[in-house]
């Protein structure tokens, strides 16, 4: 692996959609600058640098007021680049970390003050080596108060998966609706197998992201659109919004992050459902200090 690959747009479209003031960009990522946070040596992705100027940059090109930066699988289990980008952000970012299961209780704790709410579980072999899931449950259930857990997986694993979401204590938050084959539709087997789980727990949470990644008949996505707007409408109180930028591994089809966020509408048609998709939902997971106030 010696190229580094750029997957981002490089000057992504104003969108035609204006997001509500305090909107928040709920699944990003930084990626370095390497220079000061090298990539992990079992990275399966080696990108150019997305530092986090170039992460409030594009905040405030696409009319967001926050973000929640996701750790990077290529950043492995050293959160150093994304405690730093939080700690740039002036208070608008937290974000959610990739830990080693066996971390002590003293640096989880040193994790919540450097603004992380969750951890993620990477079950993608594309993108991780292994994943131990009795060594994740042993940590999912020793986390601070309040945090969450981030699962990613691919349809196909839901089932399998199963036993083990089941048991962890803690809200689950599901990236990329775990990746369904939205051509199917809203009734198709992968979204009725998702719902299924969805209403298995009242605390299972989703992301309503990456269309670029799911709808291979490409931007406009209208396949995407078909399938996740129901979704979000009857999961109103626990689905969350993301650019996924700077998009880790796209490379053939890059999206217009202009273009994903005029996506909104689409998937959350009323004023209401996009307060809570872009505010409520992810204010009471990642400030809900704020939301208590
Ligand atoms: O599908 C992916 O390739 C992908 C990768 C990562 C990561 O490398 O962390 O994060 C994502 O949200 C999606």
């Amino acid at each position: 692996m010696t190229d580094r690959i750029t997957s981002w747009h490089g000057s992504p479209s104003r969108p035609l959609y204006t997001p509500p003031p305090g909107a928040i960009d709920a699944h990003c990522h930084v990626f370095g600058p390497m220079a000061d946070f090298p990539f992990s040596a079992k990275a399966k992705y080696l990108p150019q640098d997305a530092g986090p100027d170039m992460l409030f940059a594009l905040r405030d090109h696409l009319g967001f007021a926050r973000n929640v930066i996701v750790q990077a699988s290529c950043h492995g289990t050293d959160n150093a680049a994304t405690l730093d980008a939080i700690a740039k952000s002036n208070g608008k970012a937290r974000g959610v970390a990739v830990v080693d299961p066996a971390i002590s209780d003293a640096d989880l704790a040193a994790l919540h003050e450097g603004g992380i709410r969750g951890i993620r579980f990477n079950f993608l072999k594309r993108l991780v080596d292994d994943a131990p899931k009795d060594k994740f449950l042993e940590v999912a259930r020793r986390l601070p108060a309040g945090w969450h857990v981030v699962i990613y997986f691919e349809a196909d694993i839901l089932e399998e998966l199963r036993p083990f979401m089941d048991a962890i204590p803690v809200p689950l938050v599901i990236d990329h609706m775990g990746r369904p084959d939205v051509t199917q539709g809203p009734d198709g087997p992968d979204m009725k197998a998702f719902r299924a789980f969805l209403d298995s727990r009242d605390d299972i949470w989703f992301k309503a992201t990456c269309p670029d990644r799911l709808d291979p008949t490409g931007d406009p996505w209208n396949s995407f659109a078909d399938a996740v707007a129901p979704l979000v409408a009857d999961y109103q109180d626990r689905v969350l919004w993301g650019t996924d930028w700077p998009h880790p591994n796209m490379q053939d089809a890059i999206p217009d992050d202009g273009h994903l966020v005029d996506m909104i509408p689409r998937i959350a048609p009323t004023a209401d459902l996009q307060r809570k998709l872009l505010i409520d939902n992810p204010m009471r997971l990642y400030w809900p200090e704020e939301m208590r106030a």
